[in-house]
């Protein structure tokens, strides 16, 4: 950016950051805004007294005489003194005030438009990289309070400097720019050389942060010292950031030969101005008092347009960040999940999958979709079991289902409707969910189930009902604190559960938020044989009160109550039926076969085992 379109674009920059002010705190931006103002005039009057002090000195007469013409003029020097010194510490504290309420604005301005954000946003890499510049501006923004009271600041005492010196004489303006051109051009181009190379390397900071990040964490520490890791990560991150280091260097290095020409320009500006104002004087043309005004004018007014400058420049490139931010809520609005639409079933007889494809966003242009061409029928108030090998495809079923992406083809309807044209928030809202990798949150016990229905206040019974389904109600009675127990490591008072009791609370905060829909997926994967039993019995009771459950599992014994299985293939829908239907009659006999290798594992009839027997399989001896 030149000069000039950064002394255009300098107005819009300072508005976007009085606008976050305002927001912030109007008091404080008001406080800073007079006190700046007032420096700058006190700093204006203040010169002019000094020529009036300068003329009296240097006129002809008595010394006494002339200090005591002078006497007025120095006590205007010094009250404009006191003035300005008042002023900047009203501006300090104003500024001081404004700072961390503006990052705080800024922060909670792109939060709340990113939690709003279809998730294909959240894991587009493209959007990724744009929410990490983002977070930097919101702390760019509370730098921008800084550098634009600043700006504000010197323009006026620029302002001031400029005035005298035009008064003093036309051409003394001109050459005060000239002198104050080559810092600016050396300011602006580190500030584009900085600004490029951050964006350059922001993903390789993260990746950087990332790595020592895993060497502090409590969860991979204990694969980090059995297995080693610990040496390897730390050679990778020295790696990183010795080529990070090596960036910083390179930048230095460059920065430093542009400032060392940009001295020398100066240098030459000045020695012009000061052969200027010599000619001046020996031709006649000024005074020397007024030259003594117009070498202390060309002082101050240089000062000023140099931290201008300078700030300008800060300014400028906290607010190419800034502006990251202000991109990233405009990006944020149009990947927001649309709010409204038509209401949906409270009670859905009927969920259909009709012809659905699906591939994730940024997947392989070959690779195949993770859905593809899938029909199927979820039936309100059954179970409902999807099944198939890893990769299958399930758990992007059960997100397209729960709304969280679109199909790219095909449509699910709800009773007929479909599902594109149905109010979303209201279609999360039916939903009740256990992934796979379901939130441990580091919050109490507490917070942790009632977390599932944040709109609602927490109510003890709701709980505790939802703990005995869970059969958390033992694990959370033994926590050193109950319910109040605070479940993160590494906190005063944090306990850490095992896998199995962090899944019973999943289940629990599934119960809790009493979904119409629940959906489970891998539910008991960590949970002992007594816990898993009791899970199914209690996944088959809610069917049977009228809920949809949605099960996800690779433990193909716990659906034969299903009242329908799905069965997945490499994303296509390869069978549906009940237990008994896929066993004897299905002609791919993929659930079978799974089943049939399943079963095979636990050898009934092991001799191993004294007193084992291989007892057939009712429905497996029809098909036999
Ligand atoms: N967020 C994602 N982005 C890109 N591809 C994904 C994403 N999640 C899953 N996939 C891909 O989609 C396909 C189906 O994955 P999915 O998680 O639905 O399988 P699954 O049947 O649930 O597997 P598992 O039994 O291992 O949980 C896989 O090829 C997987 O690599």
């Amino acid at each position: 950016m030149s000069l000039w379109t950064m002394a255009l674009r300098l107005p819009r920059l300072i508005a976007s950051t009085v606008r976050l002010a305002r927001r912030a705190d109007p008091g404080a931006l008001r406080t800073v805004a007079v006190a700046e103002i007032t420096h700058g005039v006190s700093q204006a009057i203040g010169l002019v007294a000094v020529n009036d002090v300068l003329a009296a000195v240097l006129a002809a007469g008595p010394t006494g005489g002339r200090l005591h013409d002078a006497l007025p003029s120095l006590l205007i020097v010094a009250v404009t003194a006191v003035v300005g010194a008042l002023a900047t510490s009203a501006s300090t504290s104003g500024t001081g005030r404004l700072e961390p309420k503006v990052e705080r604005v800024a922060t909670e301005m792109y939060l709340e438009r990113v939690i709003h954000v279809e998730l294909a946003a959240i894991e587009d890499e493209e959007f990724h990289r744009l929410l990490d510049s983002a977070q930097y501006g919101a702390s760019s923004a509370r730098r921008m309070i800084k550098y634009c009271t600043a700006v504000v600041g010197a323009l006026v005492a620029f302002a001031a400097a400029a005035g005298v010196l035009t008064v003093l004489h036309p051409v003394l303006l001109p050459l005060l720019a000239l002198t104050t051109l080559p810092r600016s051009w050396a300011a602006l181009r580190n500030a584009r050389a900085r600004y490029a190379s951050f964006q350059r390397w922001v993903q390789h900071s993260r990746a950087g942060r990332l790595l020592s990040n895993l060497l502090i964490r409590p969860e991979p520490a204990p694969e980090v010292r059995v297995h080693g890791v610990g040496p390897f990560l730390l050679r990778h991150y020295r790696s990183m950031s010795e080529s990070a280091e090596a960036e910083q260097t390179r930048l230095a290095r460059d920065a430093a030969r542009t400032r060392l020409i940009a001295a020398a320009l100066t240098g030459a500006a000045a020695l012009g101005t000061y052969a200027a104002l010599g000619c001046l004087l020996l031709t006649g043309v000024m005074r020397l008092s007024v030259a003594g005004t117009a070498v202390l004018a060309t002082r101050s007014g240089s000062a000023s347009l140099a931290t201008l400058i300078l700030q300008v420049n800060n300014l400028y490139e906290e607010a190419c960040y800034v502006q990251d931010l202000e991109r990233l809520c405009r990006e944020a609005g149009e990947r927001a999940i649309p709010s409204g639409g038509s209401p949906v079933p409270e009670d859905p007889r009927e969920i259909r999958f009709e012809n659905v494809s699906f591939t994730y966003p940024g997947s392989d242009a070959t690779a195949r979709p993770a859905l593809d061409d899938v029909s199927l029928s979820i039936p309100g108030g059954k179970v409902v079991a999807l099944v198939g090998e890893n990769g299958s495809g399930k758990s992007t079923l059960v997100k397209l289902l729960a709304g969280l992406y679109r199909p790219d083809r095909g449509h699910i309807r709800w009773d007929g409707q479909d599902a594109d044209g149905l109010d979303r928030a209201e279609m999360f809202s039916r939903f009740a969910m256990v992934s796979q990798d379901f939130q441990r949150w580091p919050f109490t016990c507490r917070m942790n189930v009632a977390i599932g229905r944040t709109e609602v206040p927490v109510g003890e019974e709701r709980l505790a009902k939802a703990a005995r389904y869970a059969g958390a109600d033992d694990m959370i009675a033994g926590l050193p604190r109950g319910w109040d127990t605070l479940l993160a490591r590494g906190y005063q008072g944090g306990h850490q559960l095992s896998g199995g009791q962090w899944q019973r609370l999943g289940i629990a905060r599934a119960r809790y938020r009493e979904g119409r829909v629940l959906i489970v997926d891998e539910p008991t994967s960590a949970l002992d044989a007594r816990a898993e039993l009791q899970v199914f019995e209690q996944i088959r009771r809610l069917a049977d009160q009228g809920q949809t459950v949605l099960l996800i599992t690779h433990r193909l014994a716990s659906v034969r109550q299903a009242d329908v299985i799905h069965v997945l293939e490499g994303g296509r829908l390869r069978e549906s039926g009940t237990f008994e239907e896929l066993m004897r009659h299905s002609p791919a006999g993929i659930f079978r076969d799974l089943y049939r290798l399943q079963r095979d594992q636990f050898a009934e009839d092991d001799p191993a085992v004294p007193g084992a027997r291989r007892s057939p399989d009712p429905a497996e001896t029809v098909s036999l």
